[in-house]
């Protein structure tokens, strides 16, 4: 089986400082995998050279596949493949979920299998905000319509930085239950967070980036404290 994501040896350095060190991750078909790390670790710009967008002159190497395809050589056919949901989620105010998911549909000449209103419905954005304006939405439901727009679009591989930052408990846990639909319809989820308990709730696989490196996290919800969890971001754990 293709991975969705595979990445192997990727090394990048900003004005001369090593943030990725020769990271290898894989992530299959119906996979979530949640990447923990201090402050400044390096999970952004991880997401960033997934999505290609560092500056050319940026120092990266390695080798960063999706669905096979390599980002840099392919790289509107690897993007096509997945999709983002940045901390904050990008969607145009003035446009209502339906005007929004149309018009980057159409940008990235994908036509929908359903209507838009059915992913909405899928997604759980309630019906009588769909046609207004997105500038009226809660992150939560803005987040919705990027998800919605993921199913249309029937992306392979979901990429969310912080997904639950500035969530409440139940937008948190309904988000949490989205993340886990994507799984089960055999989507890859690559989770970039700092809420290690919803990371917990979703992940198949959790992993800390430190030293520019992944290493697998093994966690007991029994037994979690914030000190056993400030250990383990300084690497004593
Ligand atoms: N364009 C850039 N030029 C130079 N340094 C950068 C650039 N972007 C990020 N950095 C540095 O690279 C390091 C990793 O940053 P990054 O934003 O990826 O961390 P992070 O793990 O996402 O942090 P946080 O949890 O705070 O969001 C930081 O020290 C940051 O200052």
């Amino acid at each position: 089986m293709t991975a969705l994501l595979s990445i192997a040896q990727l090394s990048l350095r900003f004005a001369g400082r090593d943030i990725l060190q020769q990271l290898a991750l894989t992530l299959h078909a119906g996979e979530v995998v949640s990447v923990l790390g201090s402050n400044g670790a390096g999970k952004s710009t991880l997401l960033k050279s997934i999505l290609g967008l560092h500056d050319a002159g940026v120092d990266q190497s390695g080798q960063i596949l999706i669905a096979g395809l390599d980002i840099q050589q392919a790289r509107p056919q690897a993007l096509a493949q997945l999709a983002y949901v940045p901390e904050q989620p990008a969607v145009y105010g003035h446009l209502s979920a339906i005007e929004n998911i149309g018009y980057f549909l159409r940008l990235a000449a994908v036509t929908p299998t359903m209507e838009i209103s059915a992913y909405l419905d899928m997604v759980g954005l309630p019906a009588h905000a769909w046609q207004r304006p997105c500038s009226e939405y809660s992150k939560g439901m803005k987040q919705k319509v990027m998800l919605a727009l993921a199913l249309a679009k029937q992306a392979k591989l979901l990429l969310l930085d912080e997904p639950n930052s500035g969530l409440d408990p139940q937008a948190t846990e309904e988000l949490n239950q989205l993340i886990l639909q994507c799984k089960k319809k055999g989507m890859g989820v690559l989770v970039v967070t700092h809420d290690v308990l919803s990371a917990m709730a979703f992940s198949d696989r959790l992993l800390m980036l430190a030293n520019g490196q992944l290493q697998p996290v093994l966690l007991d919800q029994s037994t979690l404290t914030l000190d056993s969890l400030k250990q383990l971001y300084q690497g004593q754990a």
